[in-house]
């Protein structure tokens, strides 16, 4: 039953490896005697890296041979961090397992400074995610945001290079990555919302998988599932997988989910955003409501805009 070894698709990259590695080692861990090899591939997003990823075709690109290669029967399951996961799944793939969030907050990264508001005028801020970058303008519309690409290794070279003043990455990429003390500083989401699913690990398998299914089960974390799906929802009802400035923060009290979540012009012009509270349950309702309302407070304006400049 346990004997054949359960196969890992993962992207190469530091970040993508620590997260394959994760699993594996908790599916070693929960189903003793049970064996998991990674098999390691390519993607085109991993060839394609100097152009910005809103222009090339998006997130979609880096999942699409590992979704290829489950298919095939050559792996069995994929894990991906939740934000970089498109709304739509190839026939005969669905997402079955969501494990417990690390940190979903963006860090601040700077060598000289200390936070957002201590950048000078005119100091240099690198990030490619429209999202940070249409925050960060309305935070400080005198800063220069530049873009910036790679994984986290390139990118920390990028700033110490003296390229840029200072860098927003994810804080759950730099901590998984043993970078903790490289983050000056922790951003609120008061100054900037995440992206939706940031810093949660997602599992990928074929759904007529029962067996491994059921061996992935255990992985699951109930708060951080209700946390993403409802963060999901918002973000499938407001776009069908392009990138948009979107950012959203879900937290839960006891029996109840609190979602923040905003929807901007990349250049930071004009930012609309609500929240919504509700209970566990109905985690799911509650983001398409809340993405409703955020379309009819302005938000429609700026995503039919949006859709149309990517024509
Ligand atoms: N876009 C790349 C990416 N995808 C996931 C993470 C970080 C870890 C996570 O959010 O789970 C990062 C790096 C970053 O944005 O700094």
């Amino acid at each position: 039953m346990t004997s054949t070894p359960v196969r890992i698709a993962t992207r190469q990259s530091p970040l993508a490896l620590w997260q394959a590695e994760f699993v594996k080692a908790a599916l070693e861990e929960t189903h003793p005697g049970l064996t998991v090899e990674l098999v390691p591939m390519v993607t085109k997003g991993d060839i394609i890296l100097d152009t910005p990823l809103a222009k090339v075709g998006g997130k979609g690109l880096f999942v699409k041979e590992l979704e290829q290669a489950m298919l095939d029967g050559r792996a069995d399951i994929a894990v991906h961090s939740m934000k970089d996961v498109p709304v739509e799944f190839p026939e005969g793939l669905g997402l079955v397992t969501i494990c417990e969030r690390e940190d979903p907050r963006d860090a601040f990264v700077s060598n000289n400074y200390e936070s957002i508001n201590a950048l000078p005028e005119g100091a240099v801020v690198g990030t490619s995610s429209l999202r940070r970058q249409c925050q960060v303008r309305a935070m400080r519309p005198d800063l220069v945001v530049k873009d910036l690409r790679g994984n986290v290794g390139t990118r920390l070279g990028k700033l110490d290079n003296g390229e840029y003043d200072a860098i927003i990455l994810a804080s759950a990429g730099l901590k998984r990555l043993n970078l903790h003390d490289r983050i000056r500083n922790e951003i609120e989401p008061e100054e900037i919302l995440p992206a939706v699913g940031q810093g949660a690990v997602g599992i990928e398998c074929r759904l007529d998988d029962e067996r491994v299914r059921a061996l992935l089960e255990p992985l699951a974390d109930a708060n951080t599932t209700y946390r993403v799906l409802c963060e999901r929802a918002m973000n499938n009802r407001l776009m069908g997988g392009c990138q948009v400035p979107i950012g959203s923060y879900s937290e839960i009290h006891g029996d109840q989910i609190h979602l923040r979540a905003l929807v901007g012009e990349p250049d930071g012009s004009k930012i609309v955003s609500g929240e919504v509270t509700g209970p566990l349950e109905k985690a799911e309702e509650l983001g398409t409501g809340l993405a409703e309302q955020l379309l009819e407070d302005g938000a429609r304006v700026i995503l039919e805009k949006l859709y149309q400049d990517e024509v």
